[in-house]
């Protein structure tokens, strides 16, 4: 099969982990005789510095005539105190709306090969394996008005029927191929918001009546989330709470560097990115795992380009290296060999490429 990628590295760490992305991309086409052409664009603040715009319009025409989008990370200290439209995370919101890329989703698993990572107990986290499914299109990121004056500052939390039904119908179909079961979480105490978010989840559970649902107000989901984890199978939630929820969940696996992420479209396009962001305190020294980035390529063989095999292979491969005793320094343990961003990618394709041995012997056989 021949693809064509949209690779926006972005700053930071965002372009140490696109690097070892793209590599384990290309160990995968080597391996089951795929053709990745790959076009590189900017975003973020090296657009802000080269085109004067955090997503400039050939970056755009680029991605729309690509069959996926792979981004990295944006943002850092230098555009920190850039006005909002030239601010690099602008770059992303902008992307996210311009392709309607309204359904978020980030895995978060137990990495069985290095459970001792997380700072929780072995017993809580061990059996972890959940789908947050973040609204990404709406709520208080884009809503009107927005904005800041000398004496006040507005943002404004708005969501229209259609916009929750189509996440929420996400949830439940995601729910279905899973455990079956979805928690929504809101803050229908407080905000008139979540009360139409509820009432929306509530109409649609009867269009699924398999699927098991329960609601949690959005500040106890957050201690369930560290004191019991495993209740959980999809999680369906608005874009802050999302954002929020997601980075603490990342406290599970033990890092922030191993959630990666699919930001996808009603037809299935779709952007793929780790959720961390350009790790400014790292960047540069080669210290920043790449396993999320990995995992993100993972996603959009599987989402995108219904390789669901290829995806398997990737994330066999980089919990083999868990397994095998190696790991980076976010996810540093007694027992285990600290490796750098390069090195680590090449122990993932060390370990595609002895899967790939493996098959041939295999096949030998039968
Ligand atoms: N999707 C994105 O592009 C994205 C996401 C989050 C933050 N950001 C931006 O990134 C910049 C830094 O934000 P921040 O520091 O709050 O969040 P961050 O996610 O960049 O980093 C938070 C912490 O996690 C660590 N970390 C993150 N990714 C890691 C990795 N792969 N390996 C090892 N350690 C990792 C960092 O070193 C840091 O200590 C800001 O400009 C922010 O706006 C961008
Ligand atoms: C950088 C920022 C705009 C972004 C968000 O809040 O969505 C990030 O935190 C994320 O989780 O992708
Ligand atoms: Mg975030």
């Amino acid at each position: 099969m021949e693809k064509t990628i949209a690779v926006l590295p972005g700053d930071g760490i965002g372009k140490e982990v696109t690097e070892s992305a793209l590599k384990v991309l290309q160990a995968i086409g080597r391996r089951y005789n795929h053709r990745y052409h790959v076009n590189t664009g900017l975003i973020g603040g090296d657009a802000i510095d080269q085109k004067g715009h955090p997503l400039p319009q050939d970056t755009i025409d680029l991605c729309e005539n690509s069959d996926a989008i792979l981004l990295g990370a944006v943002g850092g200290l230098k555009w920190d105190q850039n006005p909002s439209h030239l601010r690099p995370e602008k770059g992303l919101l902008a992307i996210r709306k311009h392709f309607d890329l309204f359904a978020n989703l980030r895995p978060v698993k137990a990495i069985p090969g290095i459970i001792s990572a997380s700072p929780l107990k072995e017993d809580v986290v061990k059996s972890v394996d959940m789908m947050i499914v973040r609204e990404l299109t709406g709520g208080l990121y884009f809503g009107e008005p927005k904005r800041k004056t000398d004496n006040g500052a507005v943002d404004t939390l708005v969501y229209s029927r259609e916009e929750i039904e189509r996440i929420v119908e996400k949830a439940f179909e995601l729910a279905r191929l899973r455990r079956g079961k979805v928690t929504s979480v809101d803050k229908a105490n407080v905000l008139e918001s979540s009360k139409l978010w509820r009432e929306v989840v509530e109409q649609k559970k009867l269009k699924y009546p398999d699927v098991e649902l329960d609601h949690l107000l959005v500040d106890a989901a957050a201690m369930k989330l560290i004191t019991n984890p495993s209740m959980f199978d999809v999680v369906v939630t608005e874009n802050l709470f999302g954002d929020i929820l997601s980075d603490e969940a990342s406290v599970i696996t033990g890092s922030l560097g191993m959630l990666p992420s699919a930001s996808i479209r009603a037809d299935g396009f779709g952007l793929y990115e780790p959720v961390h962001g350009s790790a400014p305190d790292i960047a540069g020294k080669g210290l920043a795992n790449p396993a999320a980035a990995i995992l993100s390529v993972a996603m959009m063989l599987k989402y995108s380009f219904g390789m669901e095999t290829e995806a398997s292979s990737i994330e066999e491969a980089v919990f083999s290296v868990y397994e095998d005793g190696y790991c980076t320094s976010d996810m540093k343990q007694d027992g285990y060999r600290v490796l750098s961003t390069s090195e680590f990618t090449e122990k993932v394709i060390e370990e595609l490429e002895r899967e790939s041995v493996s098959d041939h012997i295999l096949s030998a056989y039968v």
